[in-house]
């Protein structure tokens, strides 16, 4: 086991994408971190970096105490598991779970010992003899998985590794890994852009973007608390609203929109999520009048589309399933449920 460390670290790639821009991370002893972003935000990029893949073009990677920059990936005591990792076909089950083990010398005994644990652990053990070819695409991934953490490596980076999973089994695996990486304890970096994935899996939550850390903490606290509003649109489902106004005199205003703020005046951004809005009863403050735009009845829940007038798209309200959805309705804010970011590019959270 071993903390994994990022102090300004780089990567521009030769063909000129600056795929990583200064990262700082640290990933604990036994911790789970997940980087979580849209395509193309660098999460891979990290992951390869810290697998010894790539080399940083600046700042330093290291594992432990070891600055690891230059270090192969065979030295490096890391395992990795990959979207659409292959299994090597003409291994069995055991022979694949075990091969890891085998070239690093380990004791035959001690091999069948671990193979035999994790195969249980994994609900494999009855089809270890059975070659990839003979297994179904949860099997397989199950054995991917499994030939990564047999190893206990001192670090295990995981890129997607549920991603080629359909519905039920991947949501089936999701929480049998959430269970079997608290149990091992391994110090894992996790890449997903599946927002279920990451908020089941991890310890701390790294927001990117572009290249950049936008936001680190544990996922409920991202969640309610956005650092600015790439986290605050990014993380969540439906996304937070938002809406682009001005306070003026202790009130935001945006076209038909208007609601008390305690901020300075200026421009800025309102945030709300959907659960925190609600139709307004008579005599509740409202924002203002929303105008239905389209009702999603996803069994457990509904989400109306309110059109507010002053914000580009509408607002998602939450309601319970069943709940009358009325063509128009005063919407208000639940106590606590605004949030305020700053307007400029930075998108910072002011409140
Ligand atoms: N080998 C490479 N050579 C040049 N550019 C690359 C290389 N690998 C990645 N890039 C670029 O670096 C940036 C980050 O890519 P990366 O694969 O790290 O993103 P990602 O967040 O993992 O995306 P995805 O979710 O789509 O896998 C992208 O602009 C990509 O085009």
């Amino acid at each position: 086991m071993a903390t994994l460390t990022f102090s300004a670290v780089h990567k521009r790639y030769p063909g000129g994408a600056h795929a990583v821009r200064g990262i700082d991370l640290s990933v604990a002893d036994g911790e789970v971190v997940v980087l979580l972003g849209p395509s193309g935000c660098g999460k891979t990029t990290t992951l390869r970096l810290a697998a010894g893949l790539e080399s940083p073009t600046a700042g330093e990677v290291r594992i432990g105490e070891r600055v690891v920059n230059g270090v192969a990936p065979g030295e490096r005591d890391v395992a990795m598991a990959m979207q659409g990792d292959a299994l090597y076909p003409h291994l069995s089950v055991r022979q694949n779970l075990g091969f890891g083990l085998k070239m690093r010398g380990t004791p035959r005994a001690e091999i069948d010992r671990r193979v035999g644990e994790m195969a249980e652990r994994l609900g494999v053990a009855a089809l270890q003899d059975r070659r990839p070819e003979e297994l179904s695409g949860g099997e397989r991934r199950r054995v991917a998985l499994g030939r990564a953490l047999v190893r206990s490596p001192s670090v295990l980076l995981l890129d997607e590794p549920l991603s080629s999973l359909d519905g039920p089994l991947r949501t089936q695996l999701r929480a049998e890994l959430a269970t079997l990486l608290r149990e091992s304890g391994t110090t894992t970096l996790y890449v997903t852009h599946d927002q279920a994935e990451a908020m089941t899996l991890a310890d701390r939550l790294v927001v990117m973007d572009r290249g950049v850390v936008r936001q680190v903490g544990a996922p409920l606290e991202v969640y309610q608390r956005p650092a600015n509003r790439f986290a605050a649109t990014y993380v969540g489902s439906p996304a937070m609203n938002l809406v682009d106004g001005v306070v003026a005199a202790g009130r935001f205003v945006a076209g038909r929109f208007a609601w008390s703020v305690d901020a300075s005046d200026g421009p800025l951004t309102l945030g709300a999520r959907a659960e925190d809005l609600r139709l307004a009863r008579d005599g509740e403050p409202a924002i203002g009048d929303g105008r239905l735009a389209i009702v999603e009845h996803l069994g457990h829940e509904t989400l109306a589309h309110y059109d507010i007038g002053g914000a580009a798209a509408p607002w998602v309200v939450r309601l319970a399933a069943g709940a009358a959805v009325p063509e128009t309705a005063p919407l208000g804010i639940a106590p606590g449920g605004v949030h305020l970011f700053a307007s400029d590019e930075t998108g910072e959270r002011i409140a």
